[in-house]
C-alpha cells in the first residue's frame, strides 16, 4: 500500500492567558474550542448567528463576547486574534477564513480539514500543572480521544499536589542553590523519593510537604536532602507501609 502523505506537526504549550482569540461558527465545535480557549484563559470572541446553549450563557456572563451575525471578512477581532479557529458547518465560509487569516500572516485551525490552517488540538488531560496532550495528526481524532480516555484513567489526581510539590521544591532550589549541576542533582535526589504513591494511598497527607519543604529550606544542599530521605522513610513507616 503507498504511504499517505504525513504531516509531522510540531507541539508546543502556549500561553493564552490574556490574549484575544477568535471562534468563528456557534455549534457543538466551536464551543468545545471555546471551552479549551476558557480553561487556558483567552479572551475569546465567537461570530454566529447562532449558539449553543453553553456559548450563549457564556456570553450573558460576560466570559465571552458574542456577534450574533455571519462572518465577514475585516472583523477587528480576527485582525487582533492571536489564534483564529474556524469552526462553521460550511466548508466555504471555513475556506474564507482560513484565505483571511493567511493574508495576514496568523494561524488558523479549520475543523473540517486536516490541518491546513496551520494548526490542529490535540486530546488534552490535565491534573494541575501536568498536561498530557494527545494527536494522531488527523488520521483519528476519535482515536486521539480514546487514548486521553485511557490516559486518564492511569494518571489520576494524585499528580496535582505530587507536581504542586515538585514545583514549590525546584522555585526554592533556584533561589537557595547557586550551582545549577548541585539544583540538577537534589532535583534527581527528590524525584527519586517518588511519593506519588504514598500521595495516592494517603501515607503522606498534605502537611507532610509542608513540613518536607521546610526541612529542605533549613540545609539546603545534598546532605539535607538525604536526611529528608531518611525522615520521609520514618513517616512512611509510621504511616504504615
Ligand atoms: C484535524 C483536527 C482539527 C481540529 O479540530 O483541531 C480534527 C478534525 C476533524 N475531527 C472530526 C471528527 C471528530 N472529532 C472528534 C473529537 C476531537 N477532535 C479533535 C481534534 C481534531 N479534529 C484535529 C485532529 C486531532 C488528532 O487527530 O490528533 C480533538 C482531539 C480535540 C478538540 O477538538 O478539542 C477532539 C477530542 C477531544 C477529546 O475527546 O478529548 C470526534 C470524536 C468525538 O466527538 O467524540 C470526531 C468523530 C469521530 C472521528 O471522525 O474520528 C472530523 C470529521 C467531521 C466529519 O466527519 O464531518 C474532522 C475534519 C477532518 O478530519 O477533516
Ligand atoms: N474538528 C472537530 O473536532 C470536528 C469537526 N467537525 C466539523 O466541524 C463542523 C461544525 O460542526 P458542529 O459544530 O457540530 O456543527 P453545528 O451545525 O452544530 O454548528 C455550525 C455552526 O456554524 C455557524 N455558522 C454557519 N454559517 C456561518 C457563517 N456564515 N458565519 C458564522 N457562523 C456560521 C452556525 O450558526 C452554527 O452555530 C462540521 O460540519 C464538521 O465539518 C465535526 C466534528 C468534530
Amino acid at each position: 500500500m503507498p504511504k499517505p502523505e504525513r504531516t509531522t506537526y510540531y507541539p508546543v504549550m502556549l500561553d493564552l492567558k490574556g490574549k484575544p482569540c477568535i471562534v468563528i461558527g456557534g455549534g457543538a465545535v466551536a464551543e468545545r474550542k471555546t471551552a479549551s480557549l476558557l480553561e487556558a484563559e483567552a479572551e475569546v470572541t465567537v461570530v454566529s448567528p447562532e449558539c449553543t446553549e453553553q456559548l450563549n450563557a457564556w456570553a450573558d456572563a460576560g466570559v465571552i463576547r458574542c456577534h450574533k451575525a455571519e462572518y465577514s471578512e475585516g472583523l477587528p477581532e480576527l485582525a487582533d486574534a492571536v489564534l483564529i479557529f474556524a469552526a462553521t458547518d460550511r466548508s466555504d465560509v471555513n475556506e474564507r477564513v482560513r484565505r483571511e487569516a493567511a493574508a495576514l500572516g496568523k494561524l488558523v485551525n479549520a475543523a473540517d480539514d486536516g490541518g491546513e490552517g496551520g494548526f490542529i488540538l490535540p486530546a488534552v488531560v490535565r491534573r494541575g500543572r501536568l498536561t498530557l496532550a494527545v494527536s494522531t495528526g488527523g488520521a483519528s481524532p476519535g482515536l486521539a480521544s480514546r487514548l486521553r480516555s485511557q490516559l486518564e484513567e492511569t494518571f489520576d489526581d494524585a499528580y496535582e499536589p505530587y507536581l504542586d510539590l515538585l514545583y514549590r521544591l525546584r522555585t526554592m532550589l533556584q533561589s537557595q542553590v547557586a550551582l545549577p549541576r548541585e539544583r540538577q542533582q537534589m532535583m534527581r535526589a527528590a524525584l527519586a523519593w517518588d511519593l506519588l504513591g504514598p500521595m495516592r494511598d494517603g501515607r503522606w497527607p498534605a502537611e507532610r510537604s509542608e513540613e518536607l519543604l521546610a526541612h529542605i529550606r533549613r540545609q539546603p544542599t545534598m546532605q539535607g536532602m538525604m536526611e529528608a530521605e531518611d525522615w520521609i522513610r520514618q513517616v512512611l513507616r509510621q504511616n504504615g507501609q
